[in-house]
C-alpha cells in the first residue's frame, strides 16, 4: 500500500467519526487522496458538484484530520475527473434506475445528519427563526410563504434548512421535499438548457410539495436563472406549496436581484438570525461538549474553559465549533486535561483573530456611564476631581486597549496636548498599584469593553 493510501485510510476512519456514517458515505467515501506536495493535498473527486460541496462543508475537517495524522497540509485542491470519463460513468449507471427517480435523487442535495432541530440550540438571537422553521416543518396549512431566513456567515441558516427538510420528510413521508442551493438550481437549469430538457426541468420543480433553496443571493445578476426561479416560485405559491429560502442578507438588500423577485421574497415571513450573544454561545458550547464527550470518553475539562471561549470567540458558530473540536482533539492526543492554559496555547490563532477592537469613543462612553458623569464633561475642560479622575482612567484605557498614539488620543479628548495624556496615564499607573478598589474598577471596565 502506498504512503498516500495509508494516510488516507486513517484519515477516512477519523472523518467517519466526525461527520457520521451517512454523510461519510455520501461525501467522503468517493474521495481519494492522490498526492501531498508542499502543503497542498490533491484530492480526486468524481464530480464538480461533489467537490464544491465537500470543499464548502468539510475542508476544515479534512485539513484538521490530515494535520493530526502528521501530514503538514494547509491547502486542499480537488481534482475532478475529465468530462469524458464522467459522461461515460453516467451513461454506464443510467439504465439501472428509471430516469425520473434518478433525476430527483440527483436534484436534492443530501442532508447533513448533524443538522437536526434537536441539535439546534435556541437563544434570544435565533428564537424567532427557530420557531418559524419548526412551524413550517410541522406542515399543515401554509401560513407564510415563503419563509425567508437570513443572517451572517455561520449562524445556522443551513442547519435550520436541513432540519426543516428532515422533519418534513419524517412527518410526511409522501411529501416531495426538494432542498438545494441556489447554485445547484442554476447549474441544473443551465444543464437543462444545454441538453434541451427544460420542460422536464420545469415539470420536476413544479411538482414538488416543499421547495427549499439555500443561499439565494447567488442568483443575483444571473438573469435567465432569476427568470426561471421567478416562474417556479410563482407556480408553487399559487398551488399553495411551501417555499423556504435562505440568504446572507435581507431580500431588499440583495443587489442585482430583480425588483419583482425581491418583492415576492418579502411577501411571506422574513426572519433573521442575529449574531450570537454570550448565553447562546455558552449553550452551544455545552451542547457540543456533550457530543464530544462521546467521541473522546474520559477527557477532563477544567471549569471556566467554556465560559472563556464563549466570551472570547464571538465571530460565528462555525469558528466556535472548530475551536472546540481542535481543543478536544489536541487534549486527547496529549492525554491531558483541557485547562485554560492549554486552551490559550492551542487556540492562540483563533483567539487573536477574535480580539475585539475597541475604539476610544467606546471607552469614553463606558467610563462616563460607569462613573455617572456626562460624556461632554469627560471630554470637556472641567477640572473638578469627580470628572478629572474618570477622564484619566479613560485616557489610560485608551492607551492600553487601542493602538492610537498619545497625540491621537489627545485629539479625541477635546484637543488636549499629548503631555497631558501622558501625565494622566502615568497618574493612573501609580494609583493602580496603591489603590485596590481603583484597580478592580479598571479591570471591570476592561472586561466590559472586551465583551
Ligand atoms: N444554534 C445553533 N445550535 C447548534 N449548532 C449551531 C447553531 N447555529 C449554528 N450552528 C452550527 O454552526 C455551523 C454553521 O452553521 P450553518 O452551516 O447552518 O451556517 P450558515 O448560516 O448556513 O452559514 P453560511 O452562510 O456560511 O452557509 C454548523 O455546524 C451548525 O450546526
Amino acid at each position: 500500500m502506498g504512503e498516500m493510501d495509508k494516510i488516507w485510510g486513517q484519515a477516512r476512519e477519523e472523518l467517519q467519526k466526525i461527520v457520521g456514517a451517512d454523510s461519510f458515505a455520501t461525501w467522503i467515501e468517493p474521495l481519494k487522496l492522490t498526492e501531498v506536495e508542499q502543503g497542498n493535498a490533491i484530492i480526486a473527486c468524481p464530480t464538480r458538484f461533489l467537490s464544491d460541496w465537500v470543499s464548502r462543508h468539510y475542508s476544515d475537517d479534512i485539513l484538521q484530520v490530515l494535520d493530526r495524522l502528521g501530514a503538514p497540509v494547509s491547502r486542499l485542491t480537488f481534482e475532478t475527473r475529465s468530462q469524458t470519463s464522467r459522461q461515460v460513468q453516467a451513461a454506464a449507471e443510467a439504465p439501472k434506475r428509471p430516469s425520473r427517480v434518478h433525476a430527483e435523487e440527483e436534484l436534492t442535495a443530501p442532508l447533513d445528519q448533524r443538522f437536526t432541530f434537536d441539535n439546534f440550540v435556541v437563544g434570544k438571537p435565533n428564537e424567532l427563526a427557530h420557531a418559524a422553521a419548526r412551524r413550517v416543518a410541522e406542515g399543515g396549512p401554509v401560513t407564510f410563504n415563503p419563509l425567508f431566513l437570513y443572517g451572517g456567515v455561520g449562524l445556522g441558516k443551513t442547519h435550520l434548512m436541513h432540519a426543516i427538510a428532515r422533519e418534513t420528510q419524517l412527518r410526511q413521508p409522501d411529501a416531495r421535499v426538494l432542498y438545494l442551493s441556489a447554485e445547484q438550481f442554476m447549474y441544473r437549469f443551465v444543464q437543462a438548457l444545454r441538453d434541451r430538457t427544460v420542460m422536464d426541468f420545469k415539470e420536476l420543480f413544479r411538482t414538488v410539495s416543499v421547495l427549499m433553496v439555500d443561499d439565494v443571493q447567488f442568483i443575483a445578476g444571473k438573469d435567465s436563472t432569476q427568470e426561471e426561479f421567478f416562474h417556479t416560485f410563482n407556480t408553487l405559491v399559487d398551488q399553495g406549496k411551501q417555499i423556504v429560502i435562505s440568504a446572507d442578507r435581507a431580500p431588499g438588500e440583495i443587489k442585482d436581484m430583480e425588483e419583482r423577485i425581491k418583492s415576492r421574497l418579502q411577501c411571506g415571513l422574513v426572519v433573521d438570525l442575529h449574531p450570537t450573544d454570550y448565553e447562546l454561545r455558552l449553550g452551544i458550547l455545552q451542547s457540543k461538549t456533550d457530543a464530544f464527550r462521546v467521541q473522546y470518553p474520559g477527557l477532563q475539562l477544567a471549569p471556566g474553559v467554556l465560559e472563556f471561549l464563549a466570551h472570547r470567540i464571538t465571530s460565528n458558530v462555525r469558528v466556535l465549533e472548530g475551536a472546540l473540536q481542535r481543543l478536544f482533539a489536541f487534549a486527547s492526543l496529549m492525554g491531558r486535561e483541557i485547562t485554560l492554559d492549554m486552551t490559550q496555547e492551542c487556540l492562540a490563532d483563533i483567539l487573536r483573530a477574535n480580539d475585539r477592537k475597541v475604539s476610544i469613543e467606546e471607552i469614553q462612553r463606558k467610563v462616563a456611564e460607569h462613573y455617572n458623569v456626562r460624556l461632554a464633561d469627560l471630554i470637556g475642560p472641567k477640572r473638578v476631581r469627580t470628572v478629572a479622575r474618570p477622564r484619566q482612567i479613560a485616557m489610560y484605557l485608551s492607551k492600553q486597549m487601542t493602538s492610537r498614539s498619545l497625540p491621537e488620543i489627545g485629539r479625541r479628548f477635546g484637543g488636549r496636548d499629548h503631555t497631558t495624556i501622558m501625565h494622566g496615564v502615568r497618574k493612573i499607573e501609580e494609583l493602580r498599584s496603591a489603590d485596590r478598589s481603583l484597580a478592580e474598577d479598571i479591570d471591570l471596565l476592561r472586561r466590559l469593553l472586551e465583551a
